[in-house]
């Protein structure tokens, strides 16, 4: 008897582990459902290293929740979920997922109002040490160096000395995405930056993350498509849970059932 099905199972296993190794985010037939409604079905998801992706899809796509489910805030019911090739997400809780190198950016910023920019920064580079300790703890020259490189990457370096609290909503959200760089993360995911900015933070927000790509993975969920366009990288669009299209922006929003779900409404 041939031994071709074993060897053909066996190649299939082996093909999918070394696509995994290859990537820094890798879902695989992830489903989760709440009360009985799936809110992922089946997702598969692969984020190559270094890649910058972005993630659109109408309200209750999945979007949320398949971040939820790479930060470890949500478990999923079934599917594999692996970050830098072969850590297993599933078997890691949130805090210990932030600390491997996910850094999550939520749309609200929540940045300390009373304290400057750059005492922001301090903080967010410090970790656990206390606030009192982190403003007035002597920073060294590498400390100094890494947060002047943090604050002419978000565009605060000129404002390095203002309180946060006077600074634009754009700029507040600028500092918060440096908070995340300052914990020197692999992954960033970002929901939805540029809600609520003007125009010309919008398109500095798509050079600043382009920016930020070149040394990081990052995964952006935006609704603007302006935007999104300005990013120049590949989409997925999300719809009920799974992947509806995926491709340049050009191939997606051309696409009949994207435009059915969601950009011809
Ligand atoms: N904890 C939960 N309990 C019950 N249902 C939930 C929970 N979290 C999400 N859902 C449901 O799962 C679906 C997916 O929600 P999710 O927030 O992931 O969508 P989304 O694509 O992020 O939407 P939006 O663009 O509005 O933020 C929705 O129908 C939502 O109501």
């Amino acid at each position: 008897m041939e031994k071709a099905p074993q060897h053909a199972v066996g190649s299939e296993a082996e093909t999918k582990e070394s696509l995994r190794k290859e990537t820094i985010l890798y879902l695989d037939g992830v489903s989760v459902s709440f009360d009985g409604f799936k809110a992922i079905n089946n997702l598969s998801f692969l984020l190559q290293k270094g890649e910058m992706r972005a993630i659109i899809g109408p309200n209750g796509a999945g979007k949320t929740t398949m971040m939820d489910i790479i930060t470890g805030k949500t478990r999923p019911d079934e599917g594999e979920v692996f970050f830098d090739g072969d850590i297993d997400l599933t078997k890691h809780d949130e805090p210990a997922i932030a600390t491997m190198g996910i850094g999550r950016k939520f749309q609200k910023p929540t940045v300390f109002e009373g304290h400057t920019v750059e005492d922001n920064l301090a903080l967010a580079l410090s970790g656990s040490r206390s606030i009192f300790a982190s403003i007035f703890h002597h920073r060294d020259e590498e400390e100094e160096a890494r947060i002047t490189g943090i604050l002419e990457t978000i565009r605060l370096y000129p404002l390095r000395e203002t309180s946060a609290a006077n600074l634009s909503h754009g700029q507040k959200q600028w500092l918060e995405i440096g908070m995340l760089l300052a914990q020197d993360p692999k992954v960033l995911l970002v929901d939805e930056p540029v809600a609520g900015m003007t125009d010309a933070e919008t398109e500095e927000t798509a050079r600043l993350l382009r920016d930020i790509a070149r040394d990081h993975s990052v995964v952006v969920v935006e609704h603007d498509m302006g935007f999104v366009r300005d990013l120049g990288v590949k989409v997925t669009c999300l719809h009920e849970g799974s992947v509806l299209s995926e491709g340049s922006i050009d191939h997606v929003s051309s696409d009949p059932k994207v435009v059915e779900v969601y950009l011809g409404r």
